[in-house]
């Protein structure tokens, strides 16, 4: 048991269903290749809002003035406060914003915020009047000027505190967008996890957590991170960022992200390298009233385990004897399990204003539609006589179940605006606060064995190993499906080539016969030509022209459709059909052209014949008369 948790440690968790055995150094370069592939191819008082129309006004306060607008002091004024004090519930801090150089030029110096430190109330005034006025109470107010480890100290600390005792907690920061969340939970982050006056509640989170681990002598930690974002209701895992659309679960101990990637950290270096890394996976975007506007929620999640430490053999040997004597756990075996939910919200937007289109609108649409179900979610909690809380009307308000009033202490930090400019979004976010720290919360301290820690743990991964397999065992039952289908258009397609040769044999019986009867008509037609000797050769020529004649006329007849035509079932049959026609065809041409020719030859010989025997009759002739010239000569 030790020795695994020596090695890699298996991390108790609600939230997450994965042991994380990951190293950081190799989880950074998976996503740097990942990110290249990606490229080539991103208290005790409470509150209602009181709004009262005085009478009268007696002057205006600076911003962040101790001293409040005298009016407010009057005794008239109301400020509800919670019935018990003592008991658990959101703990709610208002932080303001220091003015942008812009917002100042326009508020021309004139307040609308006035803070009281000392009753923790706020108030703001409408630009130029003095009568109307809304008041808030809260746990703690932050004005401008309050620094960062000063908001850490009073809306953090004590949740992280109690996280190391085996809690569950909760810091939230909400507001309209560029309020400052993102400034107060995790700004100016440096890799080599020095805590600067910057550093916002995440970081500061981290160092308190490792600071107390590393100086305790009784206790050894194991703590884990995980960092998720919710964008457009789809969960990703920013430290594996292929990891999107993860589903959420519910188990023994609450809701989960099945397959969250559970990252061992050793140091707050280790916490800034994650948070560095999930950033890069974060969408932010620009928009004209926040150049870096967060266009998702984001969740960091830190796992604290502490245990009893045993430092020799001998110790471990005792132990282990008292358990057998026991027959049960003993409290030193136990493991505290603090989770510590660092939820950094996307703030809500109206479109008017920050010039959103196509994807960005449908962004802070999706946004705000969970900050209205988150509202919900508040309000319904806020209220005893409200029994349904519509926690799964949005992912955000799923995950956050057990932060909003169930086994965890929850801190909120509402930032607002400090320019008259965004009243209505301060105003409604100061309402959020408010019925906020209405909620009650019954957190307990997580305690578990040992053995269970593991039991669980194990029995998550089962989990996940079952889901893989069932979606590999679908995969594959559609597999064979598809198997199937292909095997019946295999079938289906043998037959049809087992139906094309049967007609193509049928069709080769009828061409052969077709041929056959061609071959026999031919023959027929060549025995009919029948030329008499005793003929001249021009009759015999004609004879034979007729011939050809009545042969050319039948080839174009031929050539018409005919029931070779009918027989054939493709344009390949039709085409050998007509070559093989046409051989027979220009074989029997050609011998009736032998035959011309020799007829032809037969009658140049008697030409020939004819013309020596006219010559010879000639010279005949002649000789003739030279004889009987000669003769009468001889006998004169
Ligand atoms: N207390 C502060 N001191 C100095 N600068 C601040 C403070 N709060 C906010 N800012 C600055 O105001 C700007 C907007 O803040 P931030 O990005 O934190 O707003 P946001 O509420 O997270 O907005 P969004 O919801 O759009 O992400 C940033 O430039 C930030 O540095």
């Amino acid at each position: 048991m030790a020795a695994a948790l020596n090695g890699v440690v298996a991390t108790a968790s609600s939230m997450a269903a994965n042991i994380s055995l990951v190293p950081i150094d190799k989880l950074l370069l998976e996503q740097t290749l990942w990110q290249q592939q990606q490229q080539q191819s991103g208290g005790g008082v409470s509150s209602g809002p009181k709004r009262r129309k005085g009478p009268k006004e007696r002057g205006v306060q600076s911003m962040d003035s101790k001293v409040f607008p005298p009016m407010l002091s009057d005794k008239r004024s109301r400020i509800q406060v919670l019935p018990d004090e003592t008991s658990e519930r959101v703990r709610v801090t208002l932080r303001v914003r220091p003015p942008t150089r812009a917002e100042q030029k326009e508020e021309d110096g004139a307040p609308f915020i006035f803070l009281d430190k000392e009753k923790n109330t706020v108030i703001l005034r409408r630009k130029g009047s003095f009568v109307d006025f809304t008041e808030f109470q809260f746990d703690a107010v932050m004005p401008a000027t309050a620094l960062q480890v000063d908001v850490y100290n009073t809306a953090a600390r004590p949740v992280v505190l109690d996280v190391l005792n085996g809690y569950n907690g909760t810091i939230m920061a909400y507001g309209q967008t560029g309020a400052g969340k993102t400034y107060t939970l995790s700004d100016k982050l440096s890799t080599w996890g020095e805590i600067t006056a910057v550093e916002g509640i995440i970081p500061r989170s981290a160092a308190e957590i490792f600071e107390r681990a590393d100086s305790d002598q009784d206790y050894e930690y194991h703590v884990s991170m995980s960092y998720i974002q919710i964008y457009m209701e789809q969960i990703q895992d920013l430290l594996r960022p292929e990891s999107c659309n993860m589903q959420i679960r519910e188990g023994d101990n609450g809701v989960y992200v099945s397959g969250i990637e559970e990252i061992q950290v050793k140091s707050v270096e280790d916490c800034m390298k994650l948070l560095i890394l999930g950033d890069r996976n974060r969408c932010f975007a620009f928009t004209k009233l926040n150049a870096h506007s967060s266009r998702s929620h984001v969740i960091v999640i830190l796992t604290v385990e502490k245990k009893a430490k045993y430092q020799t053999l001998e110790q471990k040997a005792e132990l282990a004897e008292r358990r057998r004597l026991s027959s049960c756990f003993l409290e030193s075996e136990r493991v505290l399990v603090g989770k510590l939910f660092l939820v950094d919200l996307a703030g809500s937007e109206r479109l008017k204003r920050s010039g959103s289109e196509g994807l960005r609108a449908s962004e802070a649409m999706s946004v705000n539609l969970s900050l209205t179900c988150l509202g919900k979610c508040i309000s319904a909690r806020a209220d005893p006589n409200i029994t349904h809380v519509p926690f799964r009307d949005s992912k955000l308000t799923r995950l956050l179940q057990e932060s909003l009033g169930g086994n965890a202490k929850t801190s909120l930090v509402i930032n607002i605006a400090p320019c008259s400019e965004y009243l209505q979004e301060s105003l409604s976010s100061l309402h959020f606060g408010s019925r906020a720290m209405k909620v009650a919360t019954r957190a307990i301290i997580n305690v578990e064995e040992e053995f269970r820690v593991l039991t669980r743990n194990l029995q998550e991964t089962l989990d996940l190993q079952d889901e893989k397999l069932q979606n590999l065992e679908a995969s594959v039952l559609s597999k064979d499906e598809q198997l199937l289908q292909a095997q019946k258009s295999l079938a289906e397609k043998a037959r049809q080539v087992e139906l094309l040769r049967e007609e193509q044999s049928r069709f080769n019986e009828k061409f052969m016969e077709q041929l056959r009867v061609k071959d026999e008509s031919w023959k027929n037609r060549l025995e009919n030509v029948k030329i008499s000797t005793t003929d001249t050769h021009e009759k015999k020529i004609q004879y034979l022209q007729g011939e050809l004649r009545k042969l050319k006329e039948a080839e174009i007849e031929d050539n018409e459709p005919g029931p070779l035509h009918v027989l054939s079932c493709g344009l390949a049959k039709d085409f050998a059909a007509r070559i093989i026609q046409r051989a027979y065809r220009r074989r029997y041409l050609d011998k009736l052209h032998r035959e011309k020719r020799k007829l032809e030859v037969v009658a140049g010989y008697q030409l020939m014949v004819n013309s020596a025997a006219r010559v010879f009759k000639g010279m005949k002739a002649l000789d003739d008369i030279f004889t009987k010239r000669h003769s009468l000569r001889v006998y004169q």
